[in-house]
């Protein structure tokens, strides 16, 4: 088997080899790819290469991913440049492909085979030119999206970034021209309140000036009658002054007065005196009286006289006293009006004294007045500042608003293009697709991957030396392994060989597109095939816990989630349904089942049977099984950690977690296009089927001995079925176990399928890993039919279905 596999290049790489294909043997499915590949070495001159050039035939192999485009679409890719590709300057109209598409093979004789295949040879040399040239046009506008993208991106991101500063300036001026606006409101008032108080102060200044006026005027007049009460009292002074001397004098005229009165009594009682001695004397004068009496009635007129004298010095004693008196009053009364006067002069005197106060208070209030005039005038000032500040940032607001409308401007325009690209890319993404599945229809075959896990740490050390190697020619780089068992070599040519420091996303990568089949309506089933511990579940599921090394069934369900929002604008609806099964000792278990446990026991005697049904349109059902509907890649995985703690593992003497049962994992997407009333129906199916192992091996017994036992016999029917297919047997034994009649449709049927061999690299594990290729590499040779999408069809049944 091995050796006619080395001998024999595969029927399906899509490479030139001058040296290989001439000696090889190719095998009736593979002739078609080989004859084409000789006749464009033999550099014949067909029609088509005049049209388009001559190829150039740089690159002698091309992946299987390259067909597929997957490895053109990253978003690291470079823009493919027309100059230096592989087509050239070739162009290709759109009527160019769809001749191209819908060109039907003619030849002279029905029956002259070799003139069909080359016909089919060149048909398909021109194909791939026309998916190279997509591929590299694809790759432009991919670039060119990605560039606009990038440029919108930043634009927006500018804009946003400019819209969030003016924002913030716009909110900072606000904030200003808030706060201007009430340090304004609070300054109007506090002016307001000023002028209020400068108005009461001037008022009362005025009031006061008035009031001093008045009072000075009253002072003046005061003052004048001060001058003339002085006046008047000096006068007063004066003639109190001189009624003082009059007083006085009159004081000395009453005292000489008094004296000369005191004389007069004493002259009077001398008088008597002398009467008395006189009348003694008159007795004596009796004798002498007559001649006294003559000298007595003289002195008694005499006395008389001296009488009427004294009452008249009397009376006018009296008239001076009374005159005294009055002037004394008047005195009295000058003195009063002087005391008046002083009091009047010093309450004026206060007064005067309390205008000059007034006087200096007012001076203070016109400080005041003044100092509160320049705050006005400072407050005036400030708010010329402010609404200038404020004038300044409205125009400046307009620029950036001008400035923003251009951005606008600028973001319409790209927006535009970038509608035209996209528009450009579903167009191209349709070509693309049409030209794809043309050449995975012309394939038509199962595609196989294999993968080799890297030494782990507790593999056994006991087998030192290398199993693989990996051949460096470059016709078959990345596809061929070599295996060195007991000193011989044994050499396989696959779809893709992935080494054992590949990482998870580099897988999944090349398989990007067959996932991307399934929501163009294709039937899509991936299986891991290997032995206990060679990387199936890692492959499929990835490492618990660990995100960067998540398996294909995460990163398949991210990417269809991440797609079909993507179509939404081209107006795709999708509905998901998931489900997932195990098979376990050739039963099916549900393992969405909410009530797993009781289901087993139902499974096991009375209950759910989980039929396997096929209908007239090759979509599979299986009976009671829990079906989900799905929106969002975290409810799957949700969904998938529950199915993986109700999966059967156990511990072998080859894993430590051994998966004891085929895990299946089912995912049918319908969907609708609104626009264009387009359906499409696909199914992915993902499997990560059970360990291979020699019952030796794995040291099983019991339980475990069973597992293997029922593990092995499905296995094994598995490849009896690819074999049937393989050797176009008329009867193939799908029926024969569970897995295979559950894969019927994807193995015998219209999918698109791809198995994984997965391979340890232990030399202990190395006869295993033999088998393992030898299966892969007959699957590999194997055609199971014709890929066909589900379009147009409206099913009224929407239960999901695994092919
Ligand atoms: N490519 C890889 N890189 C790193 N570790 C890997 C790789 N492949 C497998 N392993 C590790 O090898 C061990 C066995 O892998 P895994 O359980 O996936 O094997 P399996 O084929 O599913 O085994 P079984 O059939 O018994 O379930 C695991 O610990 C896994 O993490």
């Amino acid at each position: 088997m091995s050796s006619k596999n080395q001998n024999k290049p595969p029927f399906h790489h899509n490479t030139t080899s001058s040296s290989t294909t001439s000696t090889t043997t190719p095998s009736p499915s593979k002739n078609k790819c080989i004859a084409a590949e000789v006749s464009e070495e033999k550099g014949q001159k067909l029609g088509f290469e005049k049209m388009i050039g001559t190829p150039n035939n740089g690159r002698l192999r091309l992946a299987f991913s390259l067909v597929n485009g997957s490895q053109d679409l990253g978003p690291d890719s470079t823009p493919v440049s027309h100059a230096g590709s592989e087509c050239g300057a070739i162009e290709f109209t759109r009527e160019d492909v769809e001749a191209l598409v819908s060109e039907k093979m003619k030849s002279k004789n029905k029956f002259n085979y070799k003139e069909r295949c080359e016909n089919m040879m060149e048909y398909i040399k021109r194909l791939r030119l026309c998916i190279r040239w997509f591929q590299e046009l694809e790759g432009e506008y991919a670039f060119e999206q990605e560039k606009l993208r990038s440029a919108l991106e930043l634009t927006e991101r500018r804009c946003y970034e400019m819209e969030m500063a003016l924002k913030n300036k716009d909110e900072e001026m606000n904030l200003i021209i808030l706060e201007l606006r009430n340090s304004l409101a609070s300054l109007q008032e506090q002016l307001v309140k000023e002028e209020s108080e400068k108005k009461a102060a001037m008022d009362s200044l005025a009031k006061e000036k008035e009031a001093r006026v008045s009072l000075e005027r009253s002072k003046a007049s005061l003052s004048e009658e001060l001058d003339k009460v002085q006046a008047e009292l000096d006068s007063a002074n004066q003639r109190i002054e001189s009624i003082n001397d009059m007083h006085k004098l009159l004081q000395e005229y009453n005292s000489s007065l008094q004296i000369y009165n005191s004389k007069l009594q004493t002259d009077v009682t001398a008088a008597h005196e002398t009467i008395k001695r006189g009348e003694k004397e008159r007795l004596a004068a009796v004798e002498n009286l007559h001649n006294l009496r003559g000298e007595h009635k003289s002195l008694q007129d005499q006395l008389t006289s001296s009488i009427a004298s004294q009452d008249g010095v009397m009376k006018q004693k009296e008239a001076l006293l009374n005159e005294v008196a009055c002037l004394r009053m008047e005195l009295h009364q000058i003195k009063d009006d002087r005391d008046q006067y002083q009091q009047q002069a010093q309450s004026l005197a206060v007064e005067a004294s309390k205008y000059k106060e007034l006087a200096t208070n007012s001076s203070g209030l016109e400080e005041k007045c003044l100092s509160q005039g320049n705050q006005i005038q400072i407050l005036h000032d400030q708010l010329a500042v402010a609404e200038r500040k404020l004038q300044m940032s409205d125009t400046f607001a307009l620029e950036k608003g001008k400035e923003f409308e251009g951005q606008k401007e600028i973001i319409k325009e790209l927006h535009k293009c970038l509608e035209d690209a996209e528009f450009k890319l579903i167009e191209g993404e349709k070509l693309r697709k049409k030209l794809h599945n043309t050449i995975l229809e012309l394939k038509g075959n199962i595609r196989v991957f294999c993968r080799v896990r890297p030494q782990l740490a507790d593999d056994s050390s006991s087998n030192h030396g290398k199993v693989f190697s990996y051949p460096t020619v470059m016709e078959y780089l990345d596809r061929s392994i070599d295996m060195t068992h007991n000193g011989q070599k044994h050499s396989f040519i696959f779809d893709k060989v992935f080494m054992p420091d590949v990482s998870q996303e580099e897988v999944f990568v090349e398989i990007s597109q067959l996932v991307q089949s399934a929501l163009d309506g294709y039937k899509v089933c991936i299986f891991a095939y290997g032995q206990t511990g060679s990387g199936k579940t890692y492959t499929m599921m990835g490492k618990p816990g660990q995100p960067d090394e998540k398996g294909l069934i995460p990163r398949s369900l991210e990417q269809i989630f991440q797609t079909t929002q993507a179509l939404q604008h081209q107006g795709w609806r999708y509905e998901m349904q998931v489900s997932m099964l195990e098979i376990y000792n050739e039963t099916i278990r549900d393992l969405l089942s909410t009530n797993r446990d009781s289901s087993r026991f139902e499974n096991g005697v009375t209950g759910k049977q989980y039929m396997i049904k096929h209908d007239a349109n090759g979509n599979t059902q299986v009976s009671d099984l829990t079906i989900v509907d799905v929106q969002s890649s975290r409810e799957v995985s949700f969904l998938l950690d529950r199915a993986a703690q109700s999966r059967s593992v156990g511990r072998t003497q080859m894993n430590e977690q051994s998966s004891r049962s085929h895990f299946v994992f089912t995912m049918r997407i319908t969907g609708v296009n609104e626009s264009t009333e387009q359906q499409v129906q696909g199914v992915l199916n993902l499997i990560d089927l059970a360990g291979s192992e020699r019952l030796s091996k794995s040291g099983s017994t019991g339980d475990r001995l069973k597992e293997t036992q029922a593990i092995n016999k499905s296995l094994s029917s598995l490849a009896d079925v690819i074999f049937a297919l393989a050797k176009k047997e008329d009867h193939v034994p799908f029926r024969n176990s569970k897995l295979t009649y559950l894969l019927q449709p994807c193995l015998g049927g219209d999918s698109k399928t791809l198995m994984f061999v997965n391979l340890s690299p232990e030399p202990s594990s190395a006869s295993e890993s033999l088998c393992s290729l030898r299966f892969a590499a007959r699957v590999n040779a194997c055609e199971i039919g014709t890929p066909r999408r589900q379009l147009n069809i409206r099913t009224s049944n929407s239960r999901l279905s695994y092919g």
